[in-house]
């Protein structure tokens, strides 16, 4: 089991700077959507310069134009990117030749896809690297999670890794663990902490102890 850090509501250098404080307690740092859209794939650049030994992964959440936007996210440095799973087969068979000639991988994001069994079976037969599961920002204000939606993964998925996002704190990472997913993904249980170094010390510590 590893942990992703989700870096959304920053700029640049302070991403940069919150990595340096928790840098030894994560697998992965993601550059998240919105710093995407602010600031382009630079972001990712910058990011893998300052931390060339940690994984970064991109979350363009890419619905179309798959192999070509994988390309240019792996120009900028991103080991990992992210695919909607609500996109077409075309998108997800191009993101993936792409990503395996370039040598990195794919993580699909089922974000708002209605049949998570089916809809998972079809993707994870396109030999995506990871499946996750995701509530968002909006749906979580409406106290939504994805707690049910990983068990479902969990049975549906036989070649992917398997992960989940949204909303993941301290408090509820036990329930996470208990399921199994390859990959946790936490963005606001740490970056809103005020000891952002101790909160990522103790939840990866959670996941070591499984
Ligand atoms: O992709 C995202 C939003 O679309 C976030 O990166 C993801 O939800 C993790 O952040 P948080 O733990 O704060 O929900």
């Amino acid at each position: 089991m590893k942990l992703q850090l989700a870096l959304d509501l920053v700029n640049i250098p302070e991403a940069i700077e919150l990595v340096k404080e928790v840098e030894s307690y994560i697998d992965i740092v993601e550059i998240g959507t919105p710093i995407v859209i602010n600031e382009g794939l630079h972001a990712v650049k910058e990011m893998k310069a300052a931390f060339p030994n940690l994984t970064v992964l991109a979350d363009l959440k890419i619905m179309d134009a798959g192999g070509y936007e994988i390309m240019k996210a792996s120009e900028a440095g991103a080991d990992i990117i992210t695919v909607l799973g609500a996109t077409d087969d075309m998108t997800i068979k191009g993101s993936v030749e792409e990503a395996k000639k370039q040598g990195k991988e794919i993580l699909v994001d089922m974000i708002n896809v209605k049949n998570i069994e089916q809809r998972a079976k079809e993707i994870d037969a396109l030999g995506v690297d990871y499946i996750c599961v995701h509530t968002g920002y909006d749906l979580q204000a409406v106290g939504q999670n994805s707690f049910e939606d990983l068990q479902t993964i969990k049975r549906a998925v036989t070649n992917a890794k398997t992960a989940i996002a949204g909303g993941i704190k301290l408090e509820t990472l036990p329930e996470v663990i208990k399921a199994g997913p390859d990959l946790i993904i936490v963005g606001g249980g740490i970056t809103t902490q005020d000891d952002k170094k101790a909160v990522a010390a103790e939840m990866q510590e959670m996941i070591k102890q499984g």
